[in-house]
C-alpha cells in the first residue's frame, strides 16, 4: 500500500487528504483504516481525512471523515484545506465549486495561503435556552452550520474546562443521536471572540473549528455582542474571519500544506 497523500492544517484543524479520483481508496476498509492512520504519535496524526473525488456536476465532490471514523456532513476550515488541495493539483480554478453532504460549498483562492469560503445556509438556529447538565443550568444557543453546533459564552475562556463541558453537551439526551459540536467563547475585541471547540468524531477539544467559528458568529452577531465581519481567535492562535451578508455566510482564513507523503504500511501496522 503506497498512498500519496498531503498533511494540512485549516488554522491548526488538520487533515489528510487523498486524492481519491481513480478509486484507489474504495477497496479499503474505511471504518478500520481512519482512525488508524488519524491517531497521533503512532501515525500520521490529524483531526479528519478527507477523499477528493469526481463530480459530474461541479468541480469535485469529498467524502469527509472524523478522526474516529465517522461521516461529517461539513467542515469548514477542511473545506478550506480541500479547495487549496484541489487548486494545487490543477482539479480546480481559483474560484471553484464541490458537493459535500450539506451541499454545494463555494471556495476562492485567495493571497497567500488564504481561502474563503462560502457555507450552506444556516439552520435549526435557537437562541439563549435553558440546559441541565447534570443539576447545573447552562444559558446555551444552537444552530446547524453544516453540521449541529452548540454555542456558550464564559467569563474565563483560557481556563475553562472545556473537555468536560464539551462531552457533557455533546453527548446530552437533548442532542441525540446526532450528537453536537460545542463551542465556547468570550468576546475579546470590539468584533473579536475567542472561541474553544469540543469536536464530535474527534471526542476533544480541537486547536480550531471552522464551522463552530461561523456558528458562534451568527449567535454574537444575534446577542449585540459582535458586528459582522468577526474576528475569531482559535485555540491554536491563529485567526479565521466570519462574513455574515445578507443571510449567506462566509469563512476566511489559512490553509496550509504541512508536507506531503506516501502512506507506507507501516503507518497502520501497530
Ligand atoms: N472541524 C470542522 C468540523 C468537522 C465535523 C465535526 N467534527 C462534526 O462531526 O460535526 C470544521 O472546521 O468545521
Amino acid at each position: 500500500m503506497n498512498i500519496p497523500f498531503y498533511k494540512m492544517t485549516g488554522s491548526g484543524n488538520d487533515f489528510i487528504i487523498i486524492d481519491n479520483r481513480d478509486g484507489k481508496m474504495n477497496d479499503i476498509n474505511l471504518s478500520e483504516f481512519i482512525p488508524k492512520v488519524c491517531a497521533r504519535c503512532v501515525s500520521v496524526g490529524a483531526d479528519g481525512l478527507i477523499l477528493i473525488e469526481n463530480s459530474d456536476n461541479v468541480d469535485f465532490k469529498w467524502q469527509f471523515f472524523n478522526s474516529d471514523g465517522s461521516v461529517a456532513e461539513m467542515c469548514g476550515n477542511g473545506s478550506r484545506c480541500a479547495a487549496r488541495f484541489a487548486y494545487l493539483n490543477g482539479i480546480a480554478g481559483k474560484k471553484m465549486a464541490f458537493e459535500t453532504i450539506a451541499g454545494i460549498i463555494e471556495a476562492e483562492i485567495m493571497d497567500g495561503f488564504n481561502v474563503k469560503v462560502q457555507l450552506t445556509d444556516p439552520f435549526d438556529e435557537k437562541i439563549d435556552y435553558k440546559l441541565n447538565l447534570n443539576g447545573e443550568e447552562l444559558t446555551v444557543s444552537s444552530i446547524n452550520t453544516g453540521v449541529p453546533h452548540v454555542v456558550v459564552e464564559v467569563d474565563d475562556i483560557e481556563n475553562f474546562d472545556v473537555v468536560k463541558y464539551g462531552r457533557g453537551i455533546r453527548f446530552h439526551e437533548f442532542y441525540q443521536p446526532a450528537g453536537t459540536n460545542v463551542n465556547f467563547f468570550k468576546k475579546i475585541g470590539e468584533n473579536k471572540l475567542k472561541v474553544r471547540t469540543y469536536e464530535r468524531g474527534v471526542e476533544n477539544e480541537t486547536m480550531a473549528c471552522g464551522t463552530g467559528s461561523v456558528a458562534t458568529s451568527i449567535v454574537a452577531v444575534k446577542k449585540g455582542i459582535v458586528k459582522s465581519p468577526v474576528e475569531i481567535e482559535t485555540s491554536s492562535g491563529l485567526l479565521l474571519k466570519v462574513y455574515l451578508e445578507n443571510g449567506k455566510v462566509y469563512l476566511e482564513g489559512e490553509a496550509r500544506v504541512v508536507y506531503t507523503g506516501v502512506l507506507n504500511r507501516e503507518a497502520l501496522e501497530y
